[in-house]
C-alpha cells in the first residue's frame, strides 16, 4: 500500500508537521523538517521530541532538522507546507525563489486570510506561480498520528495524477487517504469548521449538553455548505472528510486546540487569554472574520458564525449568544425540498 520512495520535506515544525515527518518517514521516505525558529531545529535536535507541542513522539534520528529552507526544496518530490495560517503567506514568500517549476507543494494548514478572503492554496499560488499547490485536510489530531491510530484524510489536487501520486505518498495501513478535485470545498471545510469548533467548545464551557453540540455541529456544517457552495464548492465535499469528518473531531476531541480555547472562553477566559492557554494555534480566531466577510460577500446566511464572531470580537456574553441562536425566526430544515 506504501508508495515508492519519494524526498518529501515537510516546512513547519509544530505539532502537525512534526506528526507528519514521523507519517513520512515511516513510510519509507527520506524526510526533512524545516522550522523557521531556529531555538525550535535546536531544541528539537537536541531532544528529538517536541514536548510543547507533541509530547511522547519520538523523532527518528533519520528525520533530518533544519533551519536551510534552500536545501528542504532541492531536488525535493514533495514540498509539504505546515506552518499556521497567519505565516502561510510570509514562509511561501521565502520559498519562492527556491521552487522550481512544476513543483508539488501541498498544504496542510487550515485558515482563509482575513484581509483578502483567499485560500491558502491561492496565496501559495500567488507567491509561488512556478508551484503545482495541492492540498491535504481531514480529522487527524497531531496527538493520534503521531502514536500511529488510523486516521483519514483526503487529498486534492488540480490533476487527478497528482491526487493519486499524493494519496501514495501519505498512505500507510494507519494512515488512508481518498482524492477529489474539490481544493475549494476541501479548504473551506478545513478551515470553517474550526469556527464553528470554538462555538462547541464555548457551549462545553457553560455547561451545556451532548444536544448543544450535535445542533452545532449540524447545523454548522449546513452554514458551511450554503456557503461553500455558492463559492462554487461541491455539496459532496461539505459532508466527506474534511467537511462534517473533520467538524466532528474538532468539536469534540479532548486533543482540539479550536475546542479547548472556546471551552475556555466558556469559563470565562478573555479570548486572548485562552489563545495564551493553549500555546498552540487556534486557527478559527484567524479564520472567523474571514468567514463573517465571506457571508456577506456572498449574501449567506450563517448566524453562527456571526454569533462566534459578536463573542470574540464585540465582547457579546457566549449564553446570550447561544440564546439569541435559539430564538432566532421559525426556519425549515429543509429549504430545497418541496412539500
Ligand atoms: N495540530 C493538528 O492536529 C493539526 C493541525 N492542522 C493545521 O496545521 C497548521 C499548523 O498547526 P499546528 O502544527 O498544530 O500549529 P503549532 O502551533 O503547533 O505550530 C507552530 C509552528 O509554526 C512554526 N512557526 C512559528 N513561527 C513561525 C514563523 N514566523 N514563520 C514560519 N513558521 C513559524 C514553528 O515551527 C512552530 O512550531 C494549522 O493550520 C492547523 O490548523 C491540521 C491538521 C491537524
Ligand atoms: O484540524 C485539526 C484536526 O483535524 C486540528 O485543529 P484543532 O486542534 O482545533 O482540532
Amino acid at each position: 500500500m506504501v508508495g515508492k520512495m519519494a524526498k518529501v520535506n515537510v516546512l513547519g515544525a509544530g505539532s502537525w508537521g512534526t506528526a507528519l515527518s514521523l507519517l513520512l518517514h515511516k513510510n519509507g521516505h527520506q524526510v526533512k523538517l524545516w522550522s523557521a525558529l531556529e531555538n525550535e531545529v535546536k531544541m528539537l535536535n537536541e531532544k528529538r521530541e517536541h514536548e510543547s507541542k507533541l509530547p511522547g513522539v519520538r523523532i527518528p534520528e533519520e528525520v533530518e532538522i533544519t533551519t536551510d529552507l534552500e536545501g528542504c526544496l532541492r531536488d525535493v518530490d514533495v514540498a509539504v507546507l505546515a506552518v499556521p495560517s497567519p505565516f502561510t503567506r510570509s514562509t511561501a514568500k521565502q520559498m519562492a525563489p527556491f521552487v522550481k517549476e512544476g513543483q508539488i507543494i501541498v498544504n496542510v494548514a487550515k485558515g482563509v486570510e482575513e484581509d483578502t478572503l483567499m485560500t491558502l492554496s491561492d496565496i501559495i499560488s500567488e507567491e509561488i506561480p512556478a508551484a503545482n499547490v495541492c492540498v491535504l485536510s481531514g480529522p487527524s489530531h497531531a496527538e493520534e498520528v503521531g502514536r500511529g491510530l488510523p486516521t483519514t484524510c483526503v487529498v486534492s489536487a488540480a490533476k487527478r495524477e497528482t491526487a493519486e501520486y499524493l494519496q501514495g505518498i501519505f498512505m500507510s495501513p494507519v494512515f488512508r487517504v481518498y482524492t477529489t478535485p474539490d481544493i475549494l470545498g476541501v479548504e473551506l471545510g478545513g478551515a470553517l469548521k474550526n469556527v464553528i469548533a470554538l462555538a462547541a467548545g464555548t457551549a462545553d464551557g457553560l455547561g451545556y449538553g451532548d444536544n448543544t453540540k450535535a445542533a452545532l455541529i449540524t447545523r454548522g456544517i449546513a452554514e458551511i455548505a450554503r456557503l461553500g457552495t455558492k463559492m462554487g464548492a461541491s455539496q459532496e465535499t461539505f459532508y466527506g472528510l474534511s467537511g462534517m469528518g473533520d467538524l466532528i473531531v474538532t468539536c469534540a476531541s479532548v486533543h482540539s486546540r479550536n475546542r479547548k480555547a472556546g471551552y475556555l472562553m466558556g469559563k470565562g477566559y478573555t479570548m486572548q487569554q485562552a489563545m495564551d492557554e493553549v500555546k498552540m494555534v487556534v486557527e478559527g480566531v484567524y479564520s472567523a472574520k474571514a468567514a463573517k466577510s465571506l457571508a456577506e460577500k456572498y449574501d449567506v446566511d450563517m448566524p453562527i458564525i456571526m454569533e462566534v464572531n459578536k463573542v470574540l470580537f464585540e465582547d457579546k456574553p457566549a449564553a446570550d449568544a447561544v440564546r439569541d441562536l435559539m430564538i432566532r425566526d421559525k426556519k425549515v430544515e429543509t429549504p430545497m425540498l418541496p412539500w
